[in-house]
């Protein structure tokens, strides 16, 4: 049986080590949170975020946005928040209502307070393999910080990172690229013919498609290691896009949902607000 990445037990530990950071720094890092409450889903996350930054010692401010809104109200949103000197990052739920272009409103934040990484600066930073102080979007890098406490090592490895989203795929690619692994990057269109022959010789599988049992065991090399990012609600429960149950005995390595990926994205986004206040108290 493959060893359970355990992110809720490492997500625990970090949020510790972060709750004792920002006290001993004297920092007052204040997080701006802009969502849609209509979508239960943000409604959810928001909240647990919240909680979580509560505990660290991150204040937040809830600025929820009317179903109507508009793209341009809410690039007037990011402006005044970005003019604000007591607000440290800013954290645009995604998905806003459907008229709102999100990809424009998480460019419109500065670079300096955009803790979620998914503004063009900071991707364009993350997918040169920059130097320097910059935010990675929270699930890939959360998903990356699991790895390496488990000293699962992508150099020289085979990854398929299964869809391609902003929020996800795409920087995890980069990511794993970064980190020196072969990486492809399938998505809606990739025959599944193909995905199954990549899957076949596949290190390491990532997969965030929002499909639930999308992969299964037979579907993978033994002793892979497989990373769920998939988050579904299936009979009133959290499920991922992975069987687990025909996967774990195949896998060195498996994420389980709930409990893997989900709590690493949550102390990734505070460890990323803590170090652009840190930042931005340097200037
Ligand atoms: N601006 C952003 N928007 C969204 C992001 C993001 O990283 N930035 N990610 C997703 C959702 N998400 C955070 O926002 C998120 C999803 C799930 C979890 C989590 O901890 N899930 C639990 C299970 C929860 C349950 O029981 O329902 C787990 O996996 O253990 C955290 C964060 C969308 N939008």
């Amino acid at each position: 049986m493959g060893t359970i990445l355990d992110g809720r037990a490492l997500s625990k530990d970090l949020k510790l080590a972060l709750g004792d950071k920002v006290q001993e720094s004297g920092l007052e890092p204040k997080l701006a949170v802009v969502f849609d409450p209509t979508n239960d889903g943000s409604r959810l996350y928001v909240g647990m975020k919240q909680r979580a930054a509560a505990k660290v010692g991150i204040a937040t401010e809830d600025i929820a946005v009317d179903p109507d809104v508009t793209t341009e109200a809410v690039l007037k949103i990011v402006a005044d928040l970005n003019a604000d000197d007591t607000v440290t990052g800013i954290l645009v739920q995604a998905p806003l209502p459907e008229a709102v272009n999100d990809q424009e409103i998480f460019s419109a934040i500065a670079p300096a307070k955009d803790v979620d990484g998914l503004g063009a600066y900071n991707q364009g930073m993350l997918f040169g393999d920059q130097q320097g102080e910059y935010a990675v979007a929270a699930t890939p890098q959360g998903v990356m910080t699991m790895l390496a406490h488990y000293d699962i090592n992508p150099y020289g490895k085979k990854a398929v990172v299964v869809g391609r989203s902003q929020l996800f795929g795409r920087p995890m690619a980069a990511l794993l690229n970064n980190a020196d692994a072969t990486v492809t990057l399938a998505h809606r269109y990739t025959p599944r013919e193909m995905l199954l022959a990549e899957l076949k010789d596949a290190d390491i599988v990532v997969v965030g498609v929002g499909i639930p049992n999308f992969i299964t065991g037979d579907q993978i090399k033994d002793g892979a290691v497989l990373v769920d990012v998939g988050m579904n609600v299936v009979d009133g429960k959290a499920t991922g896009d992975i069987d687990f149950d025909s996967a774990v005995d195949k896998a060195s390595f498996i994420t389980p949902v709930p409990g893997g990926v989900g709590p690493m994205t949550i102390a990734t986004l505070l460890e990323n607000t803590y170090q652009a206040a840190l930042n931005q108290n340097k200037q």
